[in-house]
């Protein structure tokens, strides 16, 4: 539909999008003022009762309050991300009324590096999902980014591209949600109300499960058949001696959107799908998922050149349809677009059970955190389901007179080749391709930090952009969340180790952020970098007052002294407030108490890596990393974490610092207690009560870490290596804590 230019303008005055913004409210004021108050009672009380010279504990009451310290330090950033938070809504029926034929192309990238850990029937489908967006398919590319170089992905895709034309027109004509087949059908029971729509349902569906028989027959036998490679000429670029890590470049175009005879069943235009898998050599270092990112924004500028560049990872499929359009309500508002960045969508997850044992979902990160992140300039960029610009993405600074031009047309040579075509697109996936130039500093995402995702984000902002987070109410993007502990453990320690690196980096966001971007957001982001060197006060928490429980040493005030006040209105009160908020955000009891728990075996694991690794890589003896996370599960594992259950299963020296810290408590409560009652006297409890309640809170959060040692027979307990170690350092730990 046309409107006149008259209409336009009077729709001119509507914004595509509203922000709400949600005040601190009183009570929340409140709150903070009395926090702060008993935090400095608590340390007026640290101060002036510090044991003397040669007494019993001086050291140990030093150090709790250079942990209290800390931790009220840390709770302060952490507030800056409550203070002040807005929600977000768009219109899109403003959107296409004004701009449904100028819409601007939109590249997807897919980013997937492992066939046996990241399934191609999974990859495929997050592909599908994205295809079938609701947008003009001549405007939409979609590709995949195969950093495992492996022909079987290609076959998938390969698969997927055929599918498509079933799928996408099937999509299209039913308003199916969501558009990833498997979700969809997993989801969906065959429609019985509409008989014409039952039909091709089944139809469909029959020929999805063929597809995925054949892929996973594939996947089995780990390699492509005779017969298929005949198939297809993209095979012959697997040649003999080619591996993972040492290939030239790979790069097919699956489907050539440009091209009006590419039509799906109904005879609609298809959205262009290339498969790339960027050259590999040994002695160049490929710099993981932001090389493949940056390999992926070029080889796309010399094919669709879309300004706005969406990525998601290989697990996350779309699971709203009309994310794309929500993506521009932000992007083309013609009051505010022009200075946002991107536009962050939040991660869902489909296998969070009740109770979410890991606290994989995030739930107060996605609609406290980030909300409030977005009050102050906007959120991070998490590396999945964020639209960028395709410009600021490559460096551009904000400027207030640049008007960005939509552009939608792709900028193709007419006259070459497919052969050229290729070469040069090839070309810009080879490893050399990026020396001396800015590729990875300036331009495209940053190389050498495991959150590459967090520092390019920051570094946009600093350059005077805002972005915006989007929470609709049907998930935009929906992914797996790791199952084993294990994994969930060694997940946050890439998270925390590159989030620390860039504190300890000249992008620590006080430095680089100074003037640049809101003190607010410094501090929002700081939060998230001082997550590792929390390891430190956390361990001395969990460690030192329960050894001097044991030994008989008060550190904290005795149960009738006046000074037990404020200490026990900063724990309840802060206990309180972020149980209050869990709750809020849908979460459950058990599920806070399981968070709880998961705070504290990341901050003293993860962080404690994470927080060691920094430091070796600061006096160069350690290099970044990125341990891909595991997306699939045996039936075994998977069937214990349906039950909520705790996986151990492997001897990680993650879990033997869990296990020691869980008997070292044990041992502590145990003695403590069986010392007060061999003393007969009350009164020895009194100065002891904090701690015996501290050890006691301890001991409680680690009942599923002795089970895991004791209790269990299945395969996740904990290996007896483990038992048999943290035992004996738990005792020793102990007995030289009584010398
Ligand atoms: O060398 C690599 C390593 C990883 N990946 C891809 O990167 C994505 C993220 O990896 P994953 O193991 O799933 O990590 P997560 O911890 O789930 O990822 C989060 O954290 C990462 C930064 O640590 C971000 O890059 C991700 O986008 C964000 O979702 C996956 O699609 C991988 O296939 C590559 O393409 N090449
Ligand atoms: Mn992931």
């Amino acid at each position: 539909m046309m409107l006149t230019e008259r209409q336009r303008e009077r729709e001119m005055g509507k914004p595509l999008f509203e922000t709400k913004q949600e005040k601190s409210r009183l009570a929340y004021r409140l709150y903070l003022l009395s926090m702060i108050n008993g935090i400095f009672l608590v340390f007026v009380y640290r101060a002036s009762h510090v044991p003397g010279e040669g007494e019993d504990g001086r050291w140990a009451w030093i150090g709790l309050f250079g942990a209290e310290l800390w931790f009220s330090i840390y709770w302060v950033f952490t507030q800056f991300r409550r203070w002040n938070r807005v929600y977000r809504q768009t219109f899109k029926d403003r959107l296409s009324q004004r701009y449904e034929n100028e819409l601007p192309i939109i590249d997807v990238f897919v980013c997937t590096a492992d066939p046996t850990i990241e399934p191609p029937t999974m990859v495929i489908n997050t592909v599908l999902s994205v295809m079938a967006y609701d947008y003009p398919p001549e405007k939409l590319n979609v590709y995949l980014s195969d950093d495992g170089g492996s022909d079987l992905t290609f076959y998938a895709l390969l698969e997927a591209s055929r599918f498509s034309k079933y799928w996408l027109p099937f999509c299209k004509k039913f308003q199916v949600e969501p558009r990833s087949p498997a979700a969809y059908f997993s989801a969906t029971p065959e429609p019985l109300v509409n008989p014409s729509q039952a039909k091709e349902f089944l139809s469909i569906k029959k020929l999805y499960k063929e597809m995925v028989d054949r892929i996973e027959t594939t996947s089995v036998l780990g390699k492509v058949s005779e017969e298929i490679i005949k198939e297809h000429q993209g095979f012959l670029e697997w040649g003999s001696g080619s591996n993972p890590r040492d290939h030239p470049t790979i790069l097919q175009i699956l489907i050539d959107g440009r091209d009006p005879n590419v039509v799906d069943m109904e005879g609609q235009r298809l959205p262009t799908l290339v498969y790339l898998a960027r050259e590999k050599r040994p002695h160049h270092h490929h710099n993981f998922k932001a090389g493949a990112m940056n390999a992926l924004i070029r080889v796309s500028s010399g094919l669709s050149n879309g300004q706005i560049i969406m990525n998601v990872d290989c697990d996350m499929f779309s699971n709203n349809s009309g994310s794309v359009r929500d993506a521009l309500c932000f992007l083309m508002d013609e009051e505010n677009g022009h200075q946002i960045a991107f536009v962050q969508f939040p991660q869902a997850f489909n296998n969070i059970t009740k109770n979410d044992i890991y606290y994989n979902f995030l739930k107060v990160i996605s609609q406290i955190e980030f909300p409030g992140l977005d009050g102050e300039g906007g959120p991070m960029y998490i590396g999945s389901g964020c639209f960028h610009r395709r410009d600021t993405l490559c460096g551009r600074k904000y400027s207030k007179e640049h008007i960005t031009e939509w552009e939608t047309q792709d900028n193709r040579k007419v006259d070459e080749s497919i052969d050229e075509l290729n070469e040069r697109l090839k070309g810009f996936a080879s490893c050399t391709y990026e020396e001396n130039t800015e590729w990875g500093k300036e331009m495209g995402l940053k190389y050498g930090c495991p959150v590459e995702d967090v520092i390019t984000g920051l570094s946009i902002q600093c350059r005077g952009w805002k972005s915006v987070f989007f929470s609709p109410k049907r998930k935009a993007f929906i992914g797996v969340a790791p199952t084993t502990l294990d994994q969930v453990l060694v997940q946050y320690k890439r998270w925390s180790e590159g989030n620390f690196q860039i504190f300890l980096s000249k992008y620590n966001p006080l430095l680089v952020g100074h003037g640049k971007i809101k003190v607010g957001l410094q501090m929002g982001y700081c939060s998230y970098c001082l997550w590792a060197p929390n390891c430190l006060a956390t361990l001395y928490y969990v460690v030192i007052p329960s050894l001097c429980f044991l030994k008989g040493t008060a550190l904290f005030p005795k149960i009738s002294s006046p000074w037990l006040i404020p200490f026990a209105y900063v724990a309840i009160s802060k206990y309180t407030y972020s149980l209050l908020e869990f709750l809020w955000c849908g979460g459950t009891v058990q599920g806070w108490w399981n968070n709880q728990r998961m705070w504290m075996f990341k901050r003293t694991t993860s962080y404690l890596f994470a927080f060691i690794d920094n430091l070796l890589k600061v006096f160069g003896f350690s290099k970044s990393t990125f341990v891909i996370t595991t997306k699939v599960a045996d039936q075994d594992v998977s069937q214990r974490y349906e039950q909520e259950m705790m996986e151990f299963g492997t001897s990680s020296p993650l879990f033997l610092i869990l296990a020691t810290i869980a008997m070292l408590n044990l041992f502590s409560l145990v003695g403590g207690v069986w010392v007060v009652i061999m003393s007969l006297q009350t009164t020895v409890m009194a100065p002891l009560s904090l701690q015996f309640v501290l050890c006691g809170i301890v001991v409680a959060i680690n009942l599923p870490v002795y089970q895991g040692l004791f209790f269990r027979m299945d395969k996740g307990r904990m290996p007896s290596s483990i038992m048999f170690k943290a035992v004996f350092f738990a005792l020793f730990a102990c007995i030289v804590s009584l010398l």
